[in-house]
């Protein structure tokens, strides 16, 4: 006999959906993914992120030509710019030390992942979250051509994906018995559609260094930036102002800055680009932008024991 007022199912417990983390076969690379879609990847060589998806999008701009073998730094992707942002200075603890420092160049290892799920229901797939540590300390350094070699530290960077924005901070400790200097960056490279559409505003009226005029001090402008030739500016601003790159008037990029006080905006445009063996395609130039948030313009004091952090975090619009 059929019962007209049936009890309904008992459903089942539902699997929530989670981040999932996966490192590749050879150990050379994690890439973390979130049920809604959004990814990142990660080179141990370097701790340099090469790819960030959300907003169905790739948001980072990789040079085709770019060595992914650990044969040299990577041209894309958020390599890691530490001790020393550019060339080293003569007479400095960093001098003989490679342009951007070891940070870059140096295999990192992965120190694990945490998640978070906090919000996913049976329903919805949340917004769960992951991050993944990385580390890297003066004992897995090979020879340091610089009075670096004297020092001890211990950088733990975090690059944590959520739904809609990338954030990555370092904690930097000197381990050791000796103050040292640093200066250090983020050189994200951003991806765009056309440069000639993009401006970058939250700088306007600051003052930079034009390295294309040979670090002549420059006013700052009253509107967006916008580029249409090559590009290589210091900035030093406030750690709090935000950063909005748009592409044809509309917001795509909000930067967001924690004790990172100075911001470099650089695009190499035609002839630089042609010039650098590892950057493609030709005309990639006009497919990114790298606005680099860091602390560059001065050096930094570790004293001993002491530890530093700081951080961005990037939202795609
Ligand atoms: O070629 P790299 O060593 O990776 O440096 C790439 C660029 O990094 C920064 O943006 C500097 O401001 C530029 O002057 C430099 O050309």
């Amino acid at each position: 006999m059929e019962r007209s007022k049936k009890p309904a199912n008992i459903p089942v417990s539902p699997t929530i959906p989670t981040p999932n983390v996966s490192i590749s076969q050879d150990n050379s690379r994690i890439t973390a993914s979130l049920p809604t879609g959004e990814s990142v990847e990660v080179l141990l060589y370097g701790a340099t992120i090469i790819s960030w998806k959300a907003k169905g999008k790739e948001n980072l701009f990789l040079s085709s030509k770019a060595h992914l073998d650990g044969s040299k730094a990577v041209r894309g992707g958020i390599p890691l710019v530490f001790p020393v942002f550019g060339p080293p200075p003569a007479d400095h603890a960093t001098t003989g030390l490679p342009q951007h420092g070891f940070a870059r160049t140096s295999k990192w290892e992965y120190l694990g992942k945490s998640t978070s799920e906090s919000s996913a229901t049976p329903n919805s797939k949340g917004d769960a979250s992951v991050k993944l540590d990385f580390g890297l300390s003066h004992t897995m350094l090979d020879k340091i051509p610089s009075e670096w070699k004297n020092y001890e530290f211990g950088i733990t960077y975090s690059v944590t994906l959520n739904k809609e924005d990338l954030e990555t901070s370092f904690a930097i400790r000197n381990t050791g018995e000796k103050d040292w200097e640093f200066q250090t960056l983020f050189h994200t490279y951003l991806a765009v559609d056309n440069i000639s559409q993009v401006s970058v505003s939250g700088l306007e009226g600051a003052s930079y260094k034009d390295k294309t005029q040979g670090g002549k001090e420059v006013k700052g402008t009253s509107g967006p930036i916008t580029i249409g030739g090559e590009v290589d500016r210091n900035y030093s601003q406030g750690p709090t102002k935000l950063i909005t790159i748009a592409e044809k008037n509309k917001p795509r990029y909000e930067l967001y800055r924690d004790l990172l006080i100075d911001v470099v905006v650089w695009n190499p445009w035609e002839t630089k680009a042609k010039g650098m063996a590892d950057f493609g395609p030709e005309d990639g130039y006009k497919k990114m932008i790298c606005v680099e948030a860091g602390s560059v313009m001065q050096w930094n004091t570790l004293e001993a024991g002491d530890t530093w952090e700081g951080g961005q975090r990037i939202k795609a619009l």
